[in-house]
């Protein structure tokens, strides 16, 4: 269909439609199930006469937070949206019709919605005589959505593995003892990415070594996720931190165990294979109920199950500047025999937080959806 170059030059698409990526951002956290959106709208000459982003669940779309920013001057007016407007009636009315609603006469997105509910959006724009264009900046706002898309994709949560090790690679020391690795700085900002999550994921041996509470700290504005441990025979203590009122606490139990000690937590009972709990059946069970990010705080031995299951789509090593020599590395057995086996990644950030360097990657090759087969 018609492109761009009819109504701005091509570089203004381009600063609008980043805007509308920036401003999408700013619903990390708080919009699951939904993706992040955002929308810019500029009148018949260009301007932008409003702005808006998806706040939350439940609440109206980025793009009718724009319209009613912008009034009267959309009319004749281009929209710039992250994702393709929807065309369904969930809680919030079809965007597509707002659109055309408000005499909007061309819209731009980045990315084609894969929600078979939500899409077609494009093309009852088109039938409305709107120019509609698709791709702009995909790649960028593919990476601000990629929990999301990844998730409706794969029909299992985005999971990002996040570690913090020292130079030489190592999670904890000789003892277990691991706190701290990381400088303040770096668990400062682990708590933002904790805010930006649905959901955060321990394993038994870190639940029973840290007893670890996984509450957002000092974000401001931030949605406590969920905290999930994986406890098979269900061994927590009910004076455990994770079961403090700060928030949501799930965990994930044997079907089998015992848990009359247990009042008052929320339970997910899923069958063990070879005594461990599936990563894919966890991971299916947590899409069901709603979660689309989940970030894996560990310990290597849970982060080489999600490994070798292909379900980490991206990870985030807090490097520190320190040697131990001894002791766990920060990621156990994931089933790799060889070299020509590793599971190479791309580095797509490399920052100092405080003293640390602060590396995210994403694998070379894609992660799989829920499987049947479990390890
Ligand atoms: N530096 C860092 O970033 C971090 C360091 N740590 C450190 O790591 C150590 C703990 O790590 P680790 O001992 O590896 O334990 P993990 O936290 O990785 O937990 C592993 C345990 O999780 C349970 N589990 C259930 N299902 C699975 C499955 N499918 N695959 C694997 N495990 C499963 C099992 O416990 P169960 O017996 O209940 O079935 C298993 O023993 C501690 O010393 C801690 O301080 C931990 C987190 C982060
Ligand atoms: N040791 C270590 C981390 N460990 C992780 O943080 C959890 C503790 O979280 P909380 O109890 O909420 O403060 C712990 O169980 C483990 O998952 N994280 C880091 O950023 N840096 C570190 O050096």
């Amino acid at each position: 269909m018609a492109t761009h170059a009819a109504h701005a030059a091509p570089d203004a698409d381009t600063r609008a439609m980043r805007r509308a990526i920036e401003l999408a951002a700013r619903g990390l956290g708080s919009t699951s199930p939904n993706p992040v959106v955002g929308c810019v709208i500029t009148d018949a000459s260009g301007v932008i006469v409003g702005e808006g982003w998806h706040e939350r669940a439940g609440g109206p779309h980025a793009e009718v937070h724009a319209l009613r920013a912008a009034g009267e001057a959309a009319r004749g007016g281009t929209a710039y949206v992250t994702l393709e407007p929807c065309n369904h009636t969930g809680r919030t009315g079809p965007c597509a019709q707002a659109l055309a609603g408000a005499g909007i006469t061309r819209v731009v997105y980045a990315v084609s919605d894969p929600n078979p509910q939500a899409s077609g959006g494009a093309a009852t724009l088109r039938a409305a005589g709107i120019d509609t264009a698709a791709g702009l900046l995909a790649d960028e706002a593919e990476a601000g959505n990629a929990a999301w898309l990844t998730s409706v994709r794969l029909g299992r949560p985005h999971v990002t593995w996040k570690y913090a090790a020292t130079l030489d690679g190592r999670s904890a020391a000789a003892d277990g003892s691991s706190r701290w690795i990381s400088s303040a700085e770096s668990r400062a900002d682990v708590h933002r990415l904790r805010a930006e999550s649905d959901a955060v994921l321990v394993g038994g041996g870190t639940l029973r070594a840290d007893d670890p509470h996984l509450a957002v700290r000092g974000v401001e504005g931030a949605t406590q996720p969920l905290r999930i441990a994986l406890d098979a025979r269900a061994e927590l203590q009910p004076a455990a931190r994770i079961l403090d009122d700060a928030g949501p606490t799930l965990l994930v139990v044997g079907e089998d165990a015992d848990t009359r000690h247990l009042t008052g937590v929320e339970l997910l009972r899923l069958p063990l294979h070879d005594g461990r709990i599936g990563v894919h059946d966890l991971l299916t069970r947590l899409f069901r109920r709603g979660v689309r990010s989940l970030l894996l705080e560990g310990g290597p031995t849970l982060a080489g199950a999600f490994l070798e299951g292909g379900a980490v789509d991206r990870v985030i090593g807090y490097i520190a500047p320190a040697l131990l020599g001894a002791g766990p590395a920060a990621l156990a057995d994931a089933g790799i025999k060889n070299i020509s086996g590793a599971q190479r990644l791309d580095i797509t950030e490399a920052v100092r937080i405080g003293p640390d360097l602060r590396i995210t990657a994403v694998p070379v090759t894609a992660p799989t959806a829920t499987a049947t087969k479990e390890h």
